[in-house]
């Protein structure tokens, strides 16, 4: 007979668009993904705004009507029948609400970008391991089975040394009409721009390759070249172009984002693969948006007079993905959950904290700074 699911009871923290989509996810049927050793319940759910508001987004949902609503995080994270948080607020917000939950002695599953700053990451990250709680931020990309195969993939050598990756994530809004000033995508006092929001997936594709696969002891921060161009209405950047250079092997890894202009302005892949991972051997690029890939090329390089050193041919892959795809970091919480691990190794502390110093440097280059509050450690901090 088969064993029993392990399965964890979640909290979302928040109300809003991806707490949303990440809780219908957690509803769906882990069998239509092939998997039966984990499953994951919704037990309660938090709005900063009110009680009633948390009620109609479990309603929204569809959550069981035995799902607790409250009108307050800190409700939230004293409710005893919650075993881990999904923390889903605006990047500002970050530190102080996984640090109410882990203080409150939850796992937490904190969305990207992580904090606003290293310093805060560090300090999360100190206080999962001195508490034993599991902490992950949630890039979700990392745990598709796609990004899975790849990096096992270029972990083999099918596509050679590895010496450059190009990764863009970019979307042409009319930013003054769509975000204005107030947008979370725009609004200084949330942490918003570009490079939080969107670059840190360009920046996600880099490490996979660059960094992640390295031997531990080859892992070193790279050194950033950057430029960075603002919104005046804010003084958040809309668009952010970085050059990491990484000092064990010298490669680069080129990490773009922007507010203005697409990746794939057509939406129908004319502009070509908005990531590019290049080996000596041949390349893979990858299709879809940085956040949700779908299809991966795999090119070999070939030319007359060297002939085709690599042992595969061009090939197309499209991948399935049974619902939004955040489930699969889920999963990944659960199983880190059931073996008593404190960090995942998809994307362990340590590099989550390297990528916070990346962008930190890009800021500091380009003189971007958050208001005082949210660049703060200071815990707890009045109107979190
Ligand atoms: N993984 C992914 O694919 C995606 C991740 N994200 C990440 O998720 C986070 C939230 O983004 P998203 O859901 O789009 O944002 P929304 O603006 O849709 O929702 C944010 C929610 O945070 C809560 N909140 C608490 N304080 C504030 C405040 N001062 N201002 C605004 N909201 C506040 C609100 O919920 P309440 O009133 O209930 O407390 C609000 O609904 C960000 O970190 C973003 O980077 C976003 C989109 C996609
Ligand atoms: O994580 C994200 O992915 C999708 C984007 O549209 C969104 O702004 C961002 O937060």
């Amino acid at each position: 007979m088969a064993s029993k699911p392990y399965t964890i009871r979640w909290g979302i923290l928040a109300t809003g668009g991806i707490a949303k989509t990440f809780t219908k996810d957690l509803l769906i049927d882990p069998s239509t993904r092939g998997a039966s050793d984990v499953a994951h319940e919704v037990v309660a759910a938090a709005s900063s705004t009110s009680a009633s508001r948390a009620e109609q987004f479990l309603k929204d949902c569809g959550c069981p009507s035995s799902a607790k609503a409250y009108g307050s995080y800190k409700g939230l994270v004293a409710d005893p029948n919650v075993d881990i948080v999904y923390v889903a607020t605006p990047h500002s917000h970050h530190y102080q609400n996984a640090r109410l939950c882990l203080e409150a002695g939850k796992h937490v599953l904190c969305e990207k970008a992580f904090t606003t700053n290293a310093a805060q990451a560090k300090i999360l990250v100190e206080l999962a391991k001195k508490k034993n709680l599991f902490l992950m931020e949630a890039v979700w990309t990392r745990y598709f089975p796609l990004a899975e195969e790849l990096r096992a993939m270029v972990q083999e050598g099918k596509i050679g040394e590895v010496k450059r990756v190009f990764a863009d994530l970019s979307f042409w809004n009319d930013v003054e009409k769509e975000f204005g000033t107030e947008s979370r995508m725009v609004k200084m006092d949330l942490a918003g721009g570009a490079l939080l929001d969107l670059g840190i997936y360009s920046i996600t594709w880099v490490f996979q390759f660059l960094y992640h696969l390295q031997p531990p002891s080859h892992r070193k921060p790279p050194t950033v070249a950057s430029s960075m161009t603002k919104y005046p209405q804010t003084g958040a950047d809309e668009m952010t172009s970085i050059i990491m250079t990484f000092p064990s092997t010298g490669t680069h890894g080129i990490a773009t984002t922007n507010l203005r202009v697409s990746h794939d302005p057509d939406s129908q892949a004319s502009a070509g693969a908005p990531i590019r991972i290049q080996g000596t051997l041949g390349e893979i690029q990858v299709q879809g948006p940085a956040y949700r890939p779908t299809t991966y090329t795999l090119i070999p390089a070939k030319s007359e007079s060297r002939g085709a050193p690599a042992d595969f041919e061009y090939q197309k892959v499209t991948r399935d993905i049974p619902g939004h795809g955040m489930f699969w970091e889920a999963d990944e919480c659960a199983r880190c959950l059931r073996d008593g691990k404190l960090q995942s190794e998809g994307l362990p502390w340590e590099e989550s904290i390297v990528i916070m110093e990346t962008m930190d440097e890009v800021r500091r280059q380009n003189g971007l700074r958050y208001p005082e509050a949210i660049e703060s450690t200071v815990f707890p901090l009045e109107g979190f």
